[in-house]
């Protein structure tokens, strides 16, 4: 895709996942793969309901700005997203009610789901009876030791669809901007219904 066509879909998954209370007060950073050495990220700090082009940000993937305002705080997160895997081309986070909940209850380092139809969304899965592993992570102000622990993770044993970071929210991503967008809205509705569920 063009990059004026990576900047429309970037925006308007923006919007998307702002209009479905996914990006509360700010929350939430979303960018998308430029080349193999490069992404586009959200500002920090900016309400990602009401974004325009001059809040987007090119980075390498060492999170140094190249253009732009400053980045995502989270912007080594995806980084590290990109650099494990180079046929990952998008990453959206959110805080979801659900999401940030549910993490916070989960012990150990992954989530286990099992029995949802809509497991199916994620690549790969083909029957609700699979167990999806969702990989969890400690929150941490510290990004650098974050965003390694999650490479080294990834390295270790590739996972797909995403991520959760304790009490703080979803990581999801894919091989386009649309994958990642599916694997956003599958895993916010299992963690949902899963929440639910538990309760
Ligand atoms: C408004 S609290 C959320 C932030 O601390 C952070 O977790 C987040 O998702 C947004 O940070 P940002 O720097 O705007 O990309
Ligand atoms: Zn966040």
């Amino acid at each position: 895709m063009s990059q004026p066509g990576l900047i429309s879909t970037l925006l308007h998954y923006c919007n998307e996942a702002a209009a479905r209370h996914w990006l509360p007060a700010t929350g939430g950073n979303l960018s998308v793969r430029l080349d193999a050495e490069r992404c586009l990220i959200t500002a920090s700090g900016v309400d990602k309901a009401k974004l325009g082009e001059q809040d987007l940000v090119t980075v390498n993937l060492a999170g140094q700005v190249l253009a732009g305002p400053k980045p995502s705080a989270e912007t080594l997160v995806h980084c590290a997203l990109y650099g494990a895997d180079p046929g990952i081309q998008a990453v959206f986070h959110t805080h979801s009610v659900a999401s940030t909940l549910l993490s916070r209850r989960t012990e150990g380092d992954s989530l286990w789901l099992t029995g949802y139809e809509m497991q199916k969304a994620i690549k790969g899965v083909t029957s609700h009876l699979e167990p999806l592993e969702i990989p969890c992570f400690d929150n941490s102000q510290d990004m650098p030791a974050l965003a390694a622990q999650i490479r080294q993770r990834y390295l270790d044993k590739p996972f797909v669809g995403g991520l959760l970071l304790k009490g703080h929210g979803l990581y999801a991503f894919g091989d386009s901007p649309q994958e990642a967008w599916r694997h956003l809205e599958g895993l916010e509705f299992l963690l949902q219904c899963e929440w639910e569920y538990r309760r």
